[in-house]
């Protein structure tokens, strides 16, 4: 039976080599986080801590190659097996006495006293809060050659130009760990398979009786050699990370398959982890036109709770990392520690100083690293590279607290609020706006590269301890199963149930990559021995199903508004002089012109208008929906209505505003109808989710009713005023031309009248003529 008070169970001859050379083993003791207080294991604990200092640091250590690696020589031998090697690890302990996987109980790790965590400042000099991000940008010319790897392949990296980023299901791959007994599985790298050894069929679980034997991923991996397994299933999601993917690599399968081995590695075999890291700086080599700000954090969830690894330990066991809603459904991790990485070496120093925090929180238990999940993470900001470097101006405009240069707490570590410091979710969002400030017209990329060792899962032990953080092991894993069975299930069946996601920290965590904003490569580990065959099932049908989950990663962007609407405006200038030039010629022009060439005209001047329109709605929507910004408050205000316009442009103009209007209206009713249409919480939803819906439907409705006030205040208002204007113009002008009217016709009246005296005269003087001559003939 394993006990944690034993020394070293069955430690193959190249193991207990290693382990002999190691510091003298101490009797494992309860662990610092158990909260012991006999003075014994004080002292024990203080002597281990001695222990550790003198052993030598390696940088690509992990915090689990403690766990008995196999040395190199046992790799290599794995590899070409030979009769004299010593077995490869086998699974953890069991209580039949089979050969159990080695723990090395208590082995020292190397610190020097600067990085003890009982020493380590409050804040670092790199902590993202007390550093400028422009004086700490990384591009092609700041990366050390050291840095970058040197087995860069071209063919590849085109390849992978094409395909990452593309991807709409999760790439899965299956990592069978070495052995020198019988495997119980036969992995075909060449056709992505994996069988069941038949003759081991009758160890596996009766609940898969029937069940499918044979498998196929997107990669089946053999081996120790960890550089194929980078390039194959986690190269593109490092490459998609530094294009501006959120990406998610991590590691699901049974305690001691690999999954460290194949995250981590160790000094002769570096991980996804340190190779990616290499890999970063290289991609920065090859983009000169870029500009980086990189970041990292490091965390673990043990025992459901999030401890912040590159905070000093007690202020991260004081204060646990909370996740928090952010808008829009983002995740946001606070209060964490954030570190600017400049080079290969400050990022393999970040690693160190987080898996030193998880070996002192608890000094005694080797086994302890496997039973927390952990998650480092590197937010990649971009920006395209400015013809040249930010001037001082540049920063009188920005905040002190937006330029980065912002005061820490009094515990060093920032608070997350007002100054929009808060470190984002795996989806890499952030509140309210990346620390990089979108400058100059240049736009801000934002993306999380997470990489995720899982805690592998294990049966209860006689430990009270341990059984404990099994349990929530199980748990965690247990939900995270069933996340991904209910997402594999929606997308299959098209349906929307509900996905627990809050049911664990991890999955919570995890639920915006999962829920598709994220590019995702699973690397599930199996131990093949005959004897894990039933958890090498359940980790094969965890594969199964995660392949069905759909992604569609996006890029995250962040624009610099006010140089785009400045841009704006200089065009509807330019366009408006070229639209009164041409006015002004049209009545000499069109008189040469033929009725056709008239037509063609007119048309250029309404596509002239027409663009004048089109930026004019381009500014409308940048200046009030500034998604960067992402602030409550009242929209800016529309783009201002200029009155010195000709009569043809304000007729345009009218007409363009009143459909605008209209289909601003059009808009309201559309999301109105879809406010209503939004699917009720089911009754049994938690109080949380109702709350946050009805918060989030209040905060729609105030937003619409914002975007009315504002047309309303900004459009409605002088638009009423021209057609006033427009009105009383032609009113008064029809009053005249009525006035003149009235005039005229009593003037025709009076011509009428005097034409018909004269009329009556002329008639009378005949009559008289007459008269007068009829008198003379008598
Ligand atoms: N592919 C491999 N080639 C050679 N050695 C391996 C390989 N995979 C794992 N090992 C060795 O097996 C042992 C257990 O591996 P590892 O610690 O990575 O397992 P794990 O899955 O992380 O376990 P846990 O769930 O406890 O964290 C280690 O000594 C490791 O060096």
């Amino acid at each position: 039976m394993h006990s944690r008070t034993s020394s070293v169970p069955s430690t193959p001859s190249s193991s207990l080599s290693k382990v002999a050379s190691r510091p003298p083993l101490l009797t494992p003791k309860r662990p610092l986080s158990a909260q012991s207080n006999s003075s014994s294991a004080s002292a024990d604990s203080l002597a281990a801590r001695l222990a550790r200092v003198n052993t030598p640091v390696l940088l690509n250590s992990t915090h689990k190659k403690y766990k008995a690696p196999l040395s190199v020589e046992s790799r290599k031998n794995i590899s070409k097996p030979k009769t004299t090697l010593a077995p490869v690890p086998g699974t953890p302990t069991k209580r039949d006495g089979t050969p159990s996987r080695p723990r090395t109980p208590n082995t020292p790790r190397s610190r020097s006293g600067a990085g003890s965590p009982s020493l380590m400042p409050a804040t670092s000099e790199m902590d993202v809060s007390v550093v400028d991000p422009e004086a700490v940008l990384v591009d092609s010319q700041t990366v050390e050659p050291g840095d970058i790897s040197g087995e860069i392949d071209e063919a590849w990296l085109k390849a992978a130009k094409l395909d990452h980023g593309k991807q709409d299901k999760v790439m899965v791959s299956i990592r069978v760990r070495p052995t020198e007994s019988t495997s119980a599985w036969y992995p075909t790298p060449s056709t992505n398979s994996l069988k069941l050894n038949p003759e081991c069929a009758r160890h596996a679980p009766s609940s898969s009786a029937g069940s499918n034997t044979s498998f196929n991923f997107d990669a089946v991996l053999t081996g120790s050699a960890n550089k194929p397994v980078y390039t194959t299933v986690a190269r593109s999601h490092v490459h998609a990370a530094m294009e501006g993917f959120n990406a998610v690599i991590f590691a699901y399968g049974q305690t001691a398959s690999g999954k460290t081995f194949t995250l981590s590695g160790d000094e002769d075999e570096p991980g996804i982890i340190p190779r990616a890291m290499r890999d970063v700086f290289g991609f920065i080599k090859r983009t000169p036109e870029r500009e980086y700000l990189l970041r990292c954090s490091y965390l673990e969830i043990y025992n459901e709770t999030i401890v912040d690894l590159l905070a000093p330990p007690m202020m991260a066991k004081t204060s646990p990392v909370q996740i928090q809603g952010g808008a829009g459904g983002e995740i946001v991790l606070a209060p964490l520690r954030e570190e600017v990485v400049t080079s290969l070496k400050s990022v393999k120093d970040v690693l160190k100083r987080g898996e030193g925090n998880r070996r002192t929180a608890c000094t005694d238990w080797n086994e302890r690293s496997s039973r927390s999940h952990s998650v480092f993470r590197l937010v990649v900001e971009s920006r395209e590279r400015g013809s040249s470097p930010p001037s001082e101006d540049d920063d009188d405009d920005v905040p002190s607290t937006m330029s980065g240069r912002h005061t820490p707490g009094p515990n060093g570590r920032h608070t997350p609020g007002l100054n929009g410091r808060q470190t984002p979710g795996l989806n890499g969002r952030q509140t309210p706006g990346p620390r990089l400030q979108a400058r100059g017209g240049r736009s801000v990329q934002t993306s999380v590269l997470s990489l995720i060792d899982l805690a592998g899962s294990e049966k209860a032990t006689s430990d009270k301890e341990r059984t404990r953080e099994g349990k929530y092991i199980n748990t965690s894993l247990l939900t995270l199963g069933t996340v991904i069975g209910t997402l594999a299930d929606n997308a299959a069946k098209h349906k929307a149930d509900h996905v627990p996601y809050r049911n664990s920290k991890l999955t919570r965590m995890l639920q915006p990559s999962l829920s598709g904003n994220a590019r995702i490569s699973v690397i599930c580990t199996i131990n093949p021995d005959v004897s894990a065959i039933s958890e090498s099932m359940s980790t094969l049908l965890f594969a199964k199903r995660i392949k069905n989950v759909q992604l569609n990663a996006k890029k995250k962007e962040v624009v610099d508004t006010d140089a785009l609407i400045e841009r704006y405006r200089k065009e509807i200038e330019e366009l408006k002089a070229r639209l009164a030039e041409r006015e002004a010629e049209a009545p000499v022009r069109n008189r040469r012109l033929s009725a056709r060439e008239q037509i063609d005209e007119s048309k250029a001047m309404r596509d002239l208008n027409g663009r004048i329109q089109q930026l004019t709605k381009l500014i409308l929507t940048s200046a009030t929906v500034d998604e960067s910004k992402e602030s409550d408050s009242r929209p800016s205000s529309p783009v201002k209505i200029d009155f010195d316009m000709s009569p043809y442009q304000l007729q345009q103009e009218l007409l363009a505003a009143r459909l605008q209007l209209e289909t601003q209206a059009n808009q309201i009713l559309s999301l109105e109808a879809s406010l209503l249409a939004r699917p009720p919480l089911p009754a049994d939803a938690p109080s949380e989710e109702k709350d946050k819906l009805i918060a989030e439907q209040a905060k729609s409705i105030r937003e619409l009713e914002i975007v009315v006030r504002g047309y309303e205040d900004n459009l409605g208002e002088p638009l009423r005023k021209v057609k006033e204007d427009v009105e009383k113009e032609w009113s008064e002008k029809l009053a005249e031309e009525r006035r003149k009217r009235e005039e005229k016709e009593r003037w025709a009246e009076e011509v009428v009248k005097a034409l018909e005296k004269e009329k009556q005269m002329r008639k009378k003087l005949e009559e008289e003529r007459r008269a007068l001559a009829s008198f003379v003939s008598i």
